[in-house]
């Protein structure tokens, strides 16, 4: 009997079907997977190839291991400098006193020994371990060893026998630099950046270009020195720039009466808009983030806080380079000239003589236009303060002059004028004869000032204290601002990153170490101690440097009441990262410096060189203060197009004419409002070199087109305006 066949078992059947496909899956996955680690190898290898491509045309910059940096010891460099001896000071700066030292071998050396430890000496030290420690070039000053002993932190340098450029150029009895000499400066700053710029690896950015820390050697070729507040270009990092500098500041901030009279029951911290504030530690890190105050010298009040404003903006455009020379219009420039110079010339009232000697009928048309700008708004201390120092808007440079220096020189504005400085003011203005210098000695006593610093002169006929209507006329303002922008920003984009950094804060905050052996744990209360060996806490006597040192009497710096007092100091603040008057405005404190804010720098830098002029000059003899800002008046004279007026006199006719208009339009397309639209280092230094042309100066800048295409037009404003 046949047998009936049976239907194969579906069991049977889904066998094979299903290992087929299995086996296809694993195929697949194989393929898939060998696909993906291939093409990370080749990703991997690609990587490895640029990285060394670029290895060839950088210098490799390991900042964990700074070049061989010999270690002195302290009793070292004690008989190398006469124990410390006066006689062998070179200099003072904001953070600690440059003395000569000779070593055994005969070699001289220069020995800056930082003044008592604190967080920002320490990062400065640090910095210049870290940063300079490890680079070697012809342009910057060679750092060749430190001492860390106790609380002692030194640096030794090479000697630099011509000192700074500060001194040669402002310095007393300097028969002045000639035009050559001041060309090759030039050349040699901007080769010292575009090695940091361009040859670094990752590359270094400067952060306070400014003469005292351009060094001459004994040829009067130039050296970069002060690597305190420069940083190296890492993407993506955060905390350093904040912690390392700000927050000691603001720690000294909240302690200050007007900081914690004024802003710390209200005002509210970024990120937490409306939030009260009630401890010094919240302020502290609040303002780390928003006020950008003072790290170099806590001399910086309010104005420089305003720095802050639109920092984020200005850094987030800097990244996305635009093509510098093809004039594609990207940022707008503020036309300067135009408003500047007619309103300048209007509502400047013109200093006297002598440096008290103010004419009271010319200080009521001051006030009077000082109430105007009031009037108009009360919103004259906007985000733009910055440009319209420079007569680019509303606000004539006055305000800005006017509101620094009171808030600088007026020791009763001042808490920061410490009372060395206090004691040494009678000792100079006696060895003086000059009846301006008699006037200076006024400065120190709180009841006489400059007429022309009493912002409103109602005040004093209310029987109030000017100053703490100043202040708090600028912290109304100031608050005022941040309000408005945290409120902003926080529905923009929320506030989580700072109230992480916040949280971070309140837990102890470490800092990055560098690579020294050991790590820093920077907590609220941490004890230190001083230089004589007593401990200090971190919260509450945390030693900050405070106030202006006196500076020794061998430095230029010491001619603190000579004549040009305003300008001196105008020039040589520093603010919360460079010096003011040198910072680029896109900086605001809490961002990142960038190349292109080097560049600014450089630019201010030039022109100062080549006019040997501080970039706010306020002198006590009569000048036109059209001249007062450099950076102004030198677009007013290329609006005119007669730049080459801008040239020292010192130089009496002789220097190269095509080399100096050369020089000053450049400074001009560095000074560049817009960081995208600035030269970058590399073409600065082939411009100079003479290997590439000048791109057309801004328009902005550019001597008046001719009237008949716009003649017209201005004759009808005018017409209509009369
Ligand atoms: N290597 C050096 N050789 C000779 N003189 C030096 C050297 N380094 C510094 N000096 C002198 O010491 C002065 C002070 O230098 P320092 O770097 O301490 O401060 P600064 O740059 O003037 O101010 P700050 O540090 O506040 O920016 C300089 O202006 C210079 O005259």
């Amino acid at each position: 009997m046949p047998s009936r066949q049976l239907p194969p078992s579906p069991n049977l059947v889904a066998q094979p079907t299903s290992f087929a496909r299995t086996k296809v899956l694993f195929l697949v996955l194989i393929i898939s997977s060998s696909v993906v680690i291939l093409l990370a190898v080749l990703y991997l290898l690609y990587h490895f190839y640029y990285s060394l491509l670029n290895r060839t045309r950088t210098i490799p910059f390991d900042s964990s291991t700074p070049l061989k940096l010999h270690r002195f010891s302290y009793r070292e460099l004690r008989s190398a400098t006469g124990d410390f001896d006066e006689s062998n000071i070179v200099g003072k700066g904001g953070s600690g006193t440059v003395f000569r030292g000779l070593l055994r071998d005969g070699k001289s050396i220069a020995v800056k020994r930082l003044d008592g430890l604190s967080l920002e000496t320490e990062r400065e030290f640090q910095n210049e371990l870290q940063i300079l420690g490890g680079l070697r070039s012809p342009f910057l000053v060679t750092l060749l060893g430190y001492c860390v002993e106790k609380n002692k932190r030194i640096l030794v340098y090479e000697y630099m026998p011509n000192r700074s450029l500060q001194e040669s150029i402002f310095g007393e009895g300097q028969s002045g630099l000639s035009w050559e000499m001041r060309f090759a400066i030039i050349l040699d700053v901007a080769r010292a950046l575009e090695f940091l710029h361009l040859g670094c690896d990752p590359p270094v950015i400067h952060g306070d270009v400014k003469p005292s820390n351009v060094l001459l050697d004994s040829d009067f070729r130039a050296k970069v020195s002060d690597f305190g507040l420069s940083r190296m270009k890492v993407e993506g990092e955060f905390g350093l720039d904040l912690f390392s500098q700000d927050l000691g500041r603001s720690q000294e901030l909240w302690k200050s009466q007007e900081l914690s009279g004024a802003l710390a029951p209200e005002t509210p911290v970024i990120g937490t808009p409306g939030e009260r504030v009630d401890s010094p530690q919240e302020v502290d890190f609040a303002l780390a983030l928003q006020a950008s105050s003072s790290s170099k010298t806590s001399r910086t009040t309010y104005n420089v806080k305003a720095l802050s404003l639109n920092s984020a903006n200005y850094n987030a455009n800097i990244e996305g380079e635009s093509d510098v020379w093809g004039g594609s219009g990207k940022g707008k420039e503020v036309s300067v000239v135009d408003i500047g110079c007619d309103e300048w010339s209007n509502k400047f009232v013109p200093y006297s003589d002598e440096l008290f000697g103010f004419n009271r009928a010319k200080d009521v048309n001051l006030n009077a236009c000082l109430s105007a700008s009031d009037a108009s708004g009360g919103k004259q201390w906007g985000k733009d303060w910055w440009w319209r120092q420079d007569g680019s808007g509303e606000l004539c440079s006055k305000d800005y002059v006017m509101e620094w220096i009171g808030s600088q020189i007026c020791p009763s504005t001042n808490p920061d004028w410490d009372d060395d400085d206090k004691k040494s003011i009678p000792e100079k203005t006696e060895q003086s004869s000059s009846p301006q210098l008699d006037r200076a000695e006024n400065v120190n006593v709180p009841q006489v000032r400059h007429p022309a610093l009493e912002l409103d002169k109602n005040d004093d006929s209310k029987g109030e204290n000017n100053s703490t209507k100043r202040h708090r006329k600028m912290q109304d303002w100031w608050k005022e601002e941040r309000v408005a922008e945290t409120r902003s920003k926080n529905k923009r984009k929320g506030s989580s990153k700072l109230r992480n950094l916040r949280v971070k804060w309140k837990k102890g905050f470490k800092l990055p170490h560098f690579g020294l052996g050991r790590r820093f744990h920077f907590y609220r209360r941490k004890k230190f101690g001083d230089q004589n060996g007593n401990d200090l806490e971190a919260d509450g006597e945390f030693s900050f440097r405070r106030g202006w040192k006196k500076k020794s009497s061998r430095s230029n710096g010491s001619d603190m009441w000579s004549g040009d007092l305003f300008s001196r100091e105008l020039s040589s603040t520093t603010s919360m990262r460079g010096t003011l008057c040198y910072v680029a405005p896109e900086y605001g404190g809490c961002g990142y410096l960038m190349e292109k804010a080097d560049v600014y720098s450089l630019g201010v830098l030039i022109l100062v060189i080549i006019s040997g002029r501080r970039p706010l000059h306020v002198l006590a003899s009569p000048m036109k203060l059209e001249k007062a800002n450099l950076i102004s008046w030198c677009r007013q004279l290329a609006h005119a197009g007669e730049v080459l007026e801008l040239v020292d006199e010192k130089l009496k006719g002789e220097y190269n004419k095509e080399q100096a208009s050369l020089c000053i339009n450049l400074a001009l397309t560095c000074l560049q409002k817009m960081p995208e639209l600035r030269p970058d280092i590399g073409e600065i230094v082939k411009i100079l070199k003479g290997e590439m042309d000048l791109p057309p100066v801004p328009f902005e800048f550019s001597p008046s087109p001719p009237s008949k295409l716009f003649g017209k037009s201005r004759r009808k404003e005018k017409a209509s305006a009369d």
